[in-house]
Formats: structure tokens, sequence, C-alpha cells
């Protein structure tokens, strides 16, 4: 679909209709690109694409996008982050030439600070409701994705910045003890939803995500490779390099056998937000609409700003 159609269906809503395309879980596995590919048929154009948050650069003969967070000053998920996300991953998801996409941040030291905290605010319940739905979208097709995708964290990523990288297949951070990562929300007076916590539990297990959520904890570089919250430290320079070395690894397999294993490892919990999701906004609202909940937001920005001066 082209971009620009994709973005009128997205709208402001920041969510394709469910009518317009099948999840990514669900679709058949694609042919490698290359020689099994009919000869003269085109590729879908996108070598490279950027707009105001969002970098891509595809490279065709490897199969491999890479795509960087750019947007100063540290990558809070707003709603024109969100969407602009959601667009990135549809296009590659709709490449054939696409087989794998390494996410990272053009910024230094932040890899994502997760959810725009303004978006949740003070704002109308419409915007809560797009907003939350422009979170969800994106959960959906990151984690749902038939690509290879390898997180190469390169600064700190709390909250829902930790979420990208846990969505991904594999995640390789910047050894630097500096640079840490977690899902915080209880040290913001708010909880992480049900698909946050299924993902996490995914990767770490019910006991290392139970004492880190409920302590909204977040763990230093080499703790989180204790965890086993990330897969690999590396030195800061090498890890491009690493994420390059890692991907080729997986390209390695044969793409139907690693989506379908993909697709039945993640299937319940992608199916569990599926099944709720309007039920996920309701609850998002009348969370973040309570006075109480406002204040713990407001109280944490002034804490953020404070801590600068
Ligand atoms: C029952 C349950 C039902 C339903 C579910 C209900 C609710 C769930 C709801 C929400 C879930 C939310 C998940 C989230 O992602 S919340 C966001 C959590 N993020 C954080 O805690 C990160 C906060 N930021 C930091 O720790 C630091 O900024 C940093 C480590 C990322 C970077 O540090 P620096 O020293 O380099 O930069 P700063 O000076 O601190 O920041 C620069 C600038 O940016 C502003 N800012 C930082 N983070 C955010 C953010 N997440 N959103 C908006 N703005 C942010 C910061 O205030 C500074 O602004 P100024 O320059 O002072 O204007």
């Amino acid at each position: 679909m082209a971009a620009a159609t994709l973005a009128r269906r997205i709208g402001r809503s920041g969510v394709l209709p469910l009518c317009c395309r099948l999840p990514a879980w669900d679709r058949a596995a694609r042919p490698p690109p290359g020689p099994a590919q009919p000869p003269g048929l085109p590729l879908a154009p996108c070598r490279s694409f950027s707009n105001n948050k969002i970098q891509v650069e595809l490279d065709e003969s490897s199969g491999v996008a890479m795509m960087k967070f750019k947007s100063p000053p540290v990558n809070s998920l707003s709603l024109e982050f969100l969407t602009e996300f959601s667009i990135s991953l549809e296009k590659l998801e709709n490449n054939k030439a696409c087989r794998g996409v390494i996410i990272t941040s053009a910024l230094p030291k932040i890899f994502s600070s997760g959810l725009d905290i303004t978006e949740m605010c003070g704002k109308s319940i419409e915007h809560y409701t797009e907003f939350w739905r422009a979170v969800q979208e994106m959960w959906l097709r990151l984690y749902g994705s038939n690509m290879v995708t390898v997180a190469a964290v390169n600064g700190s990523s709390p909250a829902g910045g930790c979420l990208v990288a846990l969505s991904c297949d594999y995640r390789i951070m910047a050894e630097n003890p500096k640079f840490s990562i977690g899902l915080n929300e209880a040290q913001l007076g708010i909880v992480a939803p049900f698909w946050f916590k299924d993902t996490f539990v995914n990767v770490v297990g019910h006991r290392i995500a139970e004492r880190s959520l409920q302590l909204g904890s977040l763990h230093p570089a080499p703790e989180a490779l204790k965890l086993g919250l990330v897969d690999e430290l590396v030195p800061e320079e090498k890890l491009m390099e690493k994420a390059a070395a890692v991907m080729a690894q997986w390209l390695a397999l044969p793409d139907h056998a690693r989506q379908l294993t993909k697709t039945m490892m993640r299937k319940a919990v992608l199916d569990r937000l599926v099944a709720h999701r309007e039920e996920d906004i309701k609850n998002f609202i009348s969370f973040v609409s309570k006075e109480s909940i406002q204040k713990s937001l407001r109280m944490y920005m002034e804490m953020l700003k404070k801590r600068k001066s």
C-alpha cells in the first residue's frame, strides 16, 4: 500500500482499520527475495525513507533495513511518533525485499524515553483514545512482525522504550552501566497494561517480571543482561556491527520456518490484546483520567525538570 494511502487510512486515529490488512502474524510466510523471485518483478519502491521522527534505510542486497529513531530530545513516543513508527513498519512489512529490521536510535545516550507523558496529561477523552490506539497499533505491528527484528539499544530505554526492545526478536545493548532499561511504570504511579506485562514475562519469565514490575525497576545494562532482559552487551562502537552479524545469523534460516515458529510463540499474547482492544482503551482512559493519576504524572514531569536544574 502506498505511503500516502496508508497515511490517509490511518488518518488522525493513528490506526489502520483492521479490515484494511491482515495482521502480520496471520500472513503466509513470504518467499525469500533473490533467485526464487520471478524475474522482472519490480520490488516495492522503499529503499530509504524518512519522516520527522524516524529514518529508514533498506539494503536490498541483504534484505535488512536500518530504522533509526531521531526525535530529540529523548525519542519520546508521542502520537505522531507512534503513527510514523507504525507506517514505517507497515512499509517494510509489505516490501518483499525486506526480511529484517534493526531498530536503534540516532540520538546519543537515549534509545527511547517511553511513552510521551505529555500525551497522557490534561487531554480530552478523544485524545486519550487516539493515543492509546496508536500505542496498541505500534505494538501489534512490531510484536507480530514477520520480519526478523533486532533492537540495538544504544542508550537508556525506560517503560515504552523498553517495550519496543522487548517486542523485538533479539536485544543487544551498549555495555555502558549508565544506560538502563526496564518497565518503570510503578515509579510514575501508573500500571503497565497486561500486554506490556505479557511481553515482559515472555522474555524474562514470571518471577523476574513480577519483582521488576512491582518495584518499577530500571536495570543498568549489566544487570539487564543477568536478568535476560537483553541478550548481549557489547562495547558501544561495536553495537551496529554486532546487530548486523546477529541479523545475518537469523536470516540464514528459511523465513517460513522461523516465521511460523515466531507466530506459535507469540500468537496467544497478540490475540489477547486483539480480543480486548476496546476494553483496554476504556481501562486506559478511566485510569489516566483519575485526578490522582494526573497528579502523579505532573509530579513526575516536575521531578524530571528539577533534576536537570
Ligand atoms: C489498570 C491498568 C489499565 C490500563 C493501563 C493504564 C495505564 C498505563 C499507562 C501508561 C504507560 C506508560 C508507559 C510509559 O512509557 S510512561 C513514560 C516513562 N518514561 C520515563 O519514566 C522516562 C522519563 N525520562 C527520563 O528518565 C530521562 O528524561 C531520560 C533518562 C530518558 C533522559 O535523561 P536526560 O537527562 O538525557 O534528559 P532530560 O533532561 O531528563 O529530558 C529532556 C526533556 O525531555 C523530557 N522528557 C523526558 N522523558 C519524557 C517522556 N517520557 N515524555 C515526555 N517528555 C519527556 C524532559 O522532561 C525534558 O524536558 P524539558 O527539556 O525539561 O522541557
